[in-house]
């Protein structure tokens, strides 16, 4: 595409010089460390470096543009003023890779626990349907089968824009996508044309960031403002997928333009769980679609996967597809990697990885492994550096509350101190309380396998499918499931 067509899209921009030698685009980027010869540089002012300080290594590099919102000098290279280069990258972006997003469904979860797993959910309901799929977020992103690496949860605009653009070249139809609160705020997602926005619920994480819950609340709204109204919209119309067991859920049903389809166990809702019995092997309830109701066996374990279930089958039905294909994948699914991940070993001992990194998700992982517990329940967490500080006592708290042995450890600690961070932890808890602190992740969970009897459970939590652990910014492959089948080998389980 030329560069004059692309930036016709940006309005009352300056171009200086306003005339130029035209050119056609080879990318946009915000990364210096991306640009290649005949791309468009956007300077982006971040958290830690202004890209308006870039532009002459860009230009060395190749930019034959440069899109600023603050004055630049950069030799003899037209450069585009805008009022806000966020925004500009959002549109510059779409158009260069021809609006994907207008030409498959596309699905965004948010919400603070469950977008992977509900992601997850929902693309494997398209699968079984017969239909190529894309799931973009905190795993990785993929395109059918193939998996490509990602840095965040829902990627910068121009990677997301350009992976959607490849999804649409290799037919996929349908994509489900993990919006993160921070992404909202970011303009991450900005452009991109939802046509189903779910929301899980919404508890305590990310207030370094957010600062307060309504600050955070609201950034979730985003993505529900961003359905606009919806009606005679691109192929469906908009509907907002609630939890109204939450009430951020309820306030997003009053506020939204689009369409509603609610799901909840507490209250009336139009797809609802009742009669819901926990088991070690799966849960059984009852699921009601407006009113409509049948018995359900699936293999997933918890009542925060009830939730889940719920959102998955919302969204599944909105896209039209049967209910009774959708209930077949939802009682054959087996969960995801590190979300509730047992370990059963022949002695008895049963090691759980899961994800839970916040107190709510910590608190429904111990509720579930407590429902079904025979024994004694050991507890390994430890909380993220450079994250939210303020979750910290409150996990340990609930570690321990809710378990009998809680071993209080490092998750990826990144640039902080991992004995300090314990110490953040150990604040929420008196004095001589009855917990064992170890450091050293691997040790501890060596410790909790050794110390385990017969019936006993271990809860490995914090990492979840993480392959790795950041300690003083230096990252080394870790993975819990592989520390614990060690530990159980060291005690001559297999
Ligand atoms: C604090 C934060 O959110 N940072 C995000 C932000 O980066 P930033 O503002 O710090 O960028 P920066 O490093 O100052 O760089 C500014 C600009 O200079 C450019 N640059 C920088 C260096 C260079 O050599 N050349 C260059 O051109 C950068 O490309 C950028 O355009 O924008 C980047 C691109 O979108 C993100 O990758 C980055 O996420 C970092 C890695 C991060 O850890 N973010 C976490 C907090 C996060 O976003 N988490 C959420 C939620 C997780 C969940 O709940 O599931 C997520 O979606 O992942
Ligand atoms: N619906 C839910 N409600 C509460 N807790 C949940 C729910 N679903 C999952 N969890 C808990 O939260 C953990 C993380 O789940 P999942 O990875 O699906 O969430 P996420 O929203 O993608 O998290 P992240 O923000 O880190 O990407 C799980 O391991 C589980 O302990
Ligand atoms: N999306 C979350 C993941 C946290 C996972 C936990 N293991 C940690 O490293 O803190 C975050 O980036 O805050
Ligand atoms: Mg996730």
């Amino acid at each position: 595409m030329l560069a004059s067509r692309l930036i016709k899209s940006l309005k009352f921009k300056q171009v200086v010089p306003e005339k130029y030698d035209d050119f056609l685009v080879s990318a946009v980027t915000q990364d210096t460390r991306e640009i290649t010869q005949n791309s468009i540089f956007i300077a982006i002012s971040g958290s830690r470096i202004d890209g308006h300080t870039l532009v002459n290594e860009a230009v060395k590099k190749g930019a034959a543009m440069i899109v600023a919102q603050k004055k630049v000098a950069c030799g003899d290279r037209p450069v585009v003023y805008v009022e806000n280069t966020n925004r500009a990258m959002a549109i510059l972006s779409d158009k260069f890779y021809g609006s994907p997003s207008e030409a498959m469904r596309m699905i965004g979860v948010t919400g603070t626990n469950g977008k992977t797993t509900v992601t997850h959910i929902i693309e494997e309901i398209f699968r079984e349907h017969g239909e190529k799929t894309g799931l973009i977020g905190t795993m990785y992103r993929r395109i059918g089968k193939k998996i490509y690496p990602t840095k965040n949860t829902t990627p910068d605009i121009i990677t997301l824009q350009r992976t959607l653009n490849e999804m649409v070249k290799q037919d996929v139809s349908s994509v489900a996508m993990e919006v993160s609160s921070i992404a909202l705020v970011q303009g991450r997602v900005w452009g991109i044309d939802f046509d189903i926005a779910v929301f899980t619920n919404l508890t305590r994480d990310h207030l370094d960031y957010h600062k307060t819950m309504a600050n955070y609340a609201h950034a979730k709204s985003l993505l529900f403002s961003q359905l606009g109204n919806g009606y005679g919209a691109k192929k469906d119309c908009k509907v907002a997928i609630l939890n109204v067991d939450d009430p951020v859920g309820r306030k997003l049903e009053e506020d939204t333009a689009a369409h509603v389809l609610t799901y909840g166990v507490k209250h009336e809702a139009m797809i609802r769980a009742t009669n819901i019995v926990i088991h070690s092997q799966g849960t059984d309830f009852d699921l009601s679609v407006f009113g409509k109701k049948q018995h359900l066996k699936v293999k997933m374990v918890g009542l925060f996967n009830v939730y889940n279930i719920l959102a998955s089958y919302a969204a599944a039905y909105t896209a039209g597809l049967d209910s009774k294909e959708i209930i077949s994948t939802l009682t054959s699914f087996k969960g995801v990697k590190g979300r509730l991940q047992l370990i059963p070993t022949p002695l008895g001992i049963s090691a759980i990885v899961d994800y839970s990194h916040t107190p709510d998700g910590l608190l429904n992982a111990l509720e579930t492994i407590n429902d079904f517990a025979k024994r004694k329940v050991f507890c390994v967490i430890g909380c993220g550096g450079d994250r939210d500080h303020g979750k910290r006592p409150k996990m340990a708290q609930i570690a321990l509350q809710y378990s009998d042995y809680p071993i209080f450890t490092s998750d990826n600690p990144r640039s902080e101190d991992p004995q300090k961070i314990i110490e953040d932890m150990l604040q929420g808890i008196p004095q001589n309380s009855d917990v064992k602190v170890i450091v050293d992740r691997r040790a501890a969970i060596e410790y909790a396998i050794e110390k385990a009897q017969p019936s006993d459970i271990v809860l490995i939590a914090g990492k979840g499918h993480e392959d790795y652990q950041i300690i003083n910014g230096k990252k080394n492959h870790f993975d819990d499931v592989e520390e614990a089948e060690q530990a159980f080998k060291k005690r001559g389980a297999f």
